[in-house]
């Protein structure tokens, strides 16, 4: 289940119904995959074949065209960052640099954890959503946002873009923002 940390306050959120009036409220997604789906050697597997990765997507295949249905992705990939990832560390400054993705985008936890940092509106500033398996936010098209490990340092998740390139980023400056 997800947990939110706001920076300005340092207030925490948990609870799912908590965390999704919350989410909500920013016109973020929050919604969960049953992740006992998977048949138990893909279960916290972090080196993943592709043949591995066609079957975590052949496994959540229903979920990912309902999600398709409701909003429009064309393309989806299953990404696996751990310290054996190769270029491990250029992909985490990529993702931990604040940037925007010029459409709506899901992310949903399959293994390991993950944070998302993303600006929120008004005088909400930057928050933390703390994901584990089974969580699912979506990134909402130009809202500034990163992304970051936790202490395992290790995260399996689906990704679905409209962007038929795949991941495209937008780096963003924002003078505001206060690295905490
Ligand atoms: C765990 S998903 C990898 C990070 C990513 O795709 C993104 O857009 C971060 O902001
Ligand atoms: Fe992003
Ligand atoms: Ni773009």
């Amino acid at each position: 289940m997800a947990q939110i940390r706001i920076r300005n306050t340092n207030e925490r959120i948990t609870g799912d119904e908590n965390v999704r009036q919350f989410l909500n409220s920013q016109e973020v997604i929050y919604e969960h995959w049953d992740i006992s789906k998977l048949s138990p050697e893909l279960q916290n597997k972090f080196d993943l074949t592709d043949d591995q990765k066609n079957a975590i997507l052949n496994t959540f295949d229903t979920e990912i065209k309902d999600l398709v249905a409701r909003r429009g992705y064309r393309t989806w990939d299953v990404i696996t960052l751990t310290e054996a990832t190769p270029n491990i560390e250029e992909l985490l400054k990529k993702f931990e640099s604040i940037h925007t993705h010029s459409e709506d985008e899901i992310r949903a936890i399959i293994s390991g954890n993950g944070i998302f940092i993303i600006k929120g509106a008004g005088d909400v500033g930057y928050f933390d959503v703390e994901l584990e398996p089974g969580d699912l936010i979506s990134v909402p098209e130009n809202t500034p946002h990163f992304f970051t490990l936790m202490e395992n340092r290790k995260v399996v998740a689906v990704r679905l873009f409209v962007e038929t390139d795949g991941w495209v980023a937008h780096p963003y400056e924002d003078p505001t923002f206060q690295k905490a």
